[in-house]
């Protein structure tokens, strides 16, 4: 841990950027490479991000705190009010938003919804960037960037590509002129306030994600009930989890053919928790039907999905 405060160099800049855009469009995999590790989850079912998760950019003249938003949209469940609350009350109390808009797809009334939500914020600055411009040609790309320009005001509009690195930098780079002079708000090292028991949830409901189909990923809940090391083990750690579904023909498909689906869940997000951990992992997962847990606000609680 180093000191907070007194080793500011003159000039250091802290505070926070959110990234807002549809589902889907790059939002989360940015951050990651931002942040230059995996902390917020990915895949490619729209969606997927749920919770303000914050990733921590360290950099010799400032301190950048990412939050990451779940993709607007109209709300259809009680959570997706939920989603969009905790969007709003996100977007006022960063220093800076980023805008993010793919590359390879023409901007359409989903970015626009946004962009007057955007519209409405205030003051906070807001970059825009157009994501994922390794899947579309240069000018493809200079279009994009045209049609984005016209959605509002924005102090910049940068192209990137989080999949190959281009200007992921520059992008750090116009976010964090945004954000007043400060001390780091956060200890160096550290890479996002998550507790773990999130993250390791993050990511089993990241591997049970991998191949369902459309309706699914939105039933899905994880919940770590016990975590910690093995007595007398060091190097092991032990993870109880239930993976939460809202029908009994849900879990019939995370169980996949006698327990098959289920054992490569397990298999690949203990791989992914052990990479996160730093030890082995015996990961214990089972399954549970939550009847409708979206549309009840007990079982949301639960869950950790508070008003
Ligand atoms: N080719 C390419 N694919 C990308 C890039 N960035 C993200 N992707 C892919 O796009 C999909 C969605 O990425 P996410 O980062 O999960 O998107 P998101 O905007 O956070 O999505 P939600 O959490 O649903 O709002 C994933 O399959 C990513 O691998 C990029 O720069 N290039």
């Amino acid at each position: 841990m180093t000191s907070l405060g007194n080793t500011t160099p003159e000039g250091f800049r802290s505070g926070f950027a959110c990234f807002i855009g549809r589902p889907n469009v790059g939002k989360s995999t940015l951050m990651n490479a931002l942040v230059g590790t995996k902390v917020a989850i990915t895949s490619s079912r729209p969606q997927t991000t749920r919770r303000a998760i914050r990733g921590i950019v360290h950099r010799p003249d400032a301190q950048l705190v990412v939050v990451d938003t779940p993709g607007l949209h109209k709300p259809r469940t009680l959570l997706g009010e939920r989603l969009d609350s905790l969007v709003r009350s996100t977007l006022t109390e960063v220093d800076v938003i980023g805008f993010c808009v793919p590359a390879d797809q023409p901007v359409g009334p989903g970015d626009r919804f946004i962009a007057r939500e955007l519209a409405n914020v205030g003051r906070t600055p807001i970059v825009a960037i157009v994501t994922k411009t390794d899947l579309a040609p240069p000018e493809k790309v200079a279009q994009q960037l045209m049609a984005v320009g016209e959605l509002g005001e924005f102090a910049d509009i940068v192209p990137c590509s989080a999949a190959d690195g281009f200007q992921v930098d520059l992008v750090g780079d116009l976010l964090i002129r945004h954000l007043p002079e400060g001390h780091a708000l956060y200890p160096e090292g550290d890479l996002t306030d998550e507790p773990e028991h999130v993250l390791v949830a993050e990511l089993i409901r990241e591997a049970a994600l991998e191949g369902v189909r459309d309706e699914l990923p939105h039933s899905i809940a994880v919940l770590v009930d016990e975590m910690g090391p093995r007595e007398d083990r060091e190097d092991l750690t032990d993870i109880y989890a239930h993976l939460y579904v809202e029908r009994p023909s849900q879990k019939g498909i995370i169980i996949g053919h006698k327990g098959s689906r289920l054992r490569e869940v397990g298999q690949s997000a203990r791989k992914q928790i052990e990479a996160l951990l730093g030890t082995k992992v015996y990961l214990d997962l089972r399954i549970k039907v939550l009847k409708d847990w979206q549309r009840d606000p007990k079982q949301l609680r639960r869950l950790g999905f508070d008003d």
